[in-house]
């Protein structure tokens, strides 16, 4: 199973992603962008006011093949259960902002980039902030924590929210950390739970 973290900058998914970690000791725990040099370089385009957009469209995307290959996929066939604090909904969310001058129909563009290869998630806990609040607790340092780009960001989430409802799951993430890990823990043992159910039923010697 695979399931994503997502949300604005500051919406505290790293704080959730690190206590799953001590409560799921188990399971698989990955981000993007990824440790590797695939992310070295998204970093440092993320940190370049002046880096193209598109450049930086597939920077991430090529970083999101990489993680793919190398850890998603292998552990989902171990039978892990795998856990990425974002994934590609970050990209269909924030580049189909940034690129919007670009391509006409940005996230449906970067879908389609995506759709012939990834995997998708099997849920995603998604992190709800308004944007003031996410870019005052990012610290508003890059180009993407600011109040008026992630109102924007904002809007993309609420699209594909809209658009699979069944796979994900809101979090009111204006509440206390404590309460907000409480919220992320219990969906995930949910998810757990349900997955088991099915499995159970799946196998015809039970
Ligand atoms: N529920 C919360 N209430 C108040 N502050 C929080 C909450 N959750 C996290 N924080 C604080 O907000 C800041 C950002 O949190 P965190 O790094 O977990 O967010 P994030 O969603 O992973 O951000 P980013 O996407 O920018 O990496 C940190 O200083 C963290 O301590
Ligand atoms: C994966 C991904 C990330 N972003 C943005 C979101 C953040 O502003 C930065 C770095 O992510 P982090 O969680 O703060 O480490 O990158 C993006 O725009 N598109 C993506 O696909």
């Amino acid at each position: 199973m695979l399931i994503t973290l997502e949300g604005l900058d500051g919406s505290g998914k790293t704080t959730v992603w690190e206590v799953l970690r001590e409560e799921f000791p188990e399971f698989v725990f990955t981000r993007e962008p990824t440790e590797t040099w695939y992310g070295e370089a998204v970093n440092r385009s993320v940190s370049d006011d002046d880096a193209d957009s598109l450049a930086e469209l597939f920077l991430y995307t090529a970083d999101h093949a990489a993680h793919l290959s190398e850890t998603v996929r292998p552990a989902l066939e171990d039978g892990k259960v795998v856990v990425s604090d974002r994934y590609s909904d970050s990209r269909y969310a924030y580049q189909a902002v940034s690129i919007e001058d670009h391509v006409k129909r940005p996230l449906e563009y970067i879908r389609g980039v995506h759709q012939p290869w990834t995997r998708p998630p099997d849920a995603t806990l998604y992190f709800e902030v308004d944007p003031e609040t996410g870019a005052a607790r990012s610290g508003a340092t890059n180009k993407f924590e600011q109040a008026a780009f992630l109102s924007q960001v904002q809007r993309n989430y609420e699209r594909l929210v809209d658009a699979e409802p069944e796979r994900f799951v809101r979090i009111d993430a204006t509440r206390s950390p404590e309460e907000v890990i409480d919220s992320a823990v219990d969906v995930v043992g949910r998810l757990l739970d349900d997955g088991e159910e099915r499995d159970g039923r799946d196998d015809p010697d039970e």
